[in-house]
């Protein structure tokens, strides 16, 4: 059991990999704290990897080593807080099995944190999944590896992506496209959609969502004469989520499902696979664009974008989606914790 946040303790922010945009996005959304009324946060990774990006942004933040939550809720005003885990190194846009082993260390102690009741939430920074499979991470992303560590099976947890415009969850993520129809099943499309509905009333305060599902072909399958899975797989899922007292509709065609008078209808898009979902999230919110796990214990978000090595170091990658991603993790954990109080 995960306790209740304490929304007084600060966030735990994961450094992600030092050669990717983590670490300058993290020294840029504390510049930017005081003005953006955010909740206060400290780095979990290296002081130093934390200073050189600073630097390299151009950034004269103030940047101190913390040895408890109490201590970082202390220095946030005047500092950056970062529990320093050990000394690092980094050249922007080269990850290398250092550093790669610096961001799993960091994304472990981070989780055992807010698991353990020391801070209100978790924020991760982006990670290269293929950099850390190379040390030794065995899962397809941070959402299962913090699934696991919060025992929870990897299917109870689901991937929500959250900008202003949208809301999405894919239910199949991390798979090659060819298996999809293969693993769709109506229980699978059920159960992560009522996780996501019931995170949806606790996490932010959509007291009766509205849910829309798509198809997985062309049209939705034109009653069949274009794949039989509406029909068959998740034509049924719908009703069970109707029944169950989740306004649902669908499976609605994919392709118009996303304009902005579509986007009235609906507090979720229930997706059948990653890109299905991702791709209409990023064009329109991209800049400020959350990827929240439902379903935990614990709260855990992270910017929607990855480690960008391509402008790793040169000043170009943007903080919204990781101010925003901060910004949600502290409101969720308030709303948790205001939930238990009553
Ligand atoms: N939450 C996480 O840990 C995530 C990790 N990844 C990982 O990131 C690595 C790179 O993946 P990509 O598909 O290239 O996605 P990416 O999001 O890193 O980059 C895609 C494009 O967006 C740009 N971009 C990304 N973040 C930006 C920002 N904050 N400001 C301005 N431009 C930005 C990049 O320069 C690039 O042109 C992969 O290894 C992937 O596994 C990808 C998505 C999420
Ligand atoms: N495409 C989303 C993504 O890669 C984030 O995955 P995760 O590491 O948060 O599981």
């Amino acid at each position: 059991m995960s306790p209740v946040p304490n929304p007084a303790l600060p966030l735990a922010v994961s450094m992600g990999d030092p050669a990717g945009v983590g670490p300058e996005l993290a020294v840029a959304a504390w510049a930017l704290s005081g003005a953006d009324n955010l909740p206060p946060f400290m780095v979990v990774g290296s002081k130093r990897v934390i200073e050189k990006a600073a630097r390299q942004r151009g950034l004269h933040a103030r940047v101190t080593a913390v040895t408890t939550p109490q201590e970082a809720l202390e220095a946030f005003d005047k500092a950056l807080p970062v529990l320093d885990i050990g000394e690092g190194d980094y050249t922007p846009g080269k990850p290398d099995a250092a550093g790669a082993t610096l961001a799993l260390r960091s994304l472990e102690m981070a989780t055992g944190l807010v698991r353990g009741g020391a801070a209100a939430a978790l924020v991760t920074a982006p990670i290269a999944k293929s950099r850390l499979a190379e040390v030794g991470f065995d899962f397809p992303g941070q959402t299962e590896f913090v699934a696991e560590a919060c025992g929870i099976s990897a299917t109870k947890a689901v991937m929500m992506l959250a900008g202003p415009n949208l809301r999405v969850i894919p239910i199949t993520v991390h798979v090659a496209l060819a298996s999809v129809p293969g693993l769709l099943t109506s229980e699978l499309i059920r159960s992560r959609a009522a996780i996501a509905a019931a995170a949806l009333r606790r996490d932010f305060g959509i007291a009766a969502p509205r849910l829309a599902v798509a198809g997985l072909n062309p049209h939705a399958g034109e009653d069949g004469r274009m794949g039989h899975e509406e029909q068959t797989i998740i034509a049924p899922a719908i009703a069970a989520l109707n029944a169950a007292g989740i306004a649902t509709t669908g499976p609605l065609p994919a392709d118009t499902m996303f304009h902005a008078h579509a986007r009235q209808a609906y507090d979720l898009a229930v997706c059948m696979y990653h890109d299905q979902a991702l791709i209409p999230l990023k064009v329109l919110d991209f800049d400020e664009g959350v990827n929240v796990t439902l379903g935990l214990p614990i709260v855990r978000t992270s910017p929607d974008h990855g480690t960008a090595f391509g402008i790793a170091g040169t000043g170009a990658a943007r903080s919204g989606a990781t101010v925003a991603a901060i910004r949600m993790a502290g409101q969720c954990a308030a709303r948790r914790a205001a939930a238990a109080a009553e």
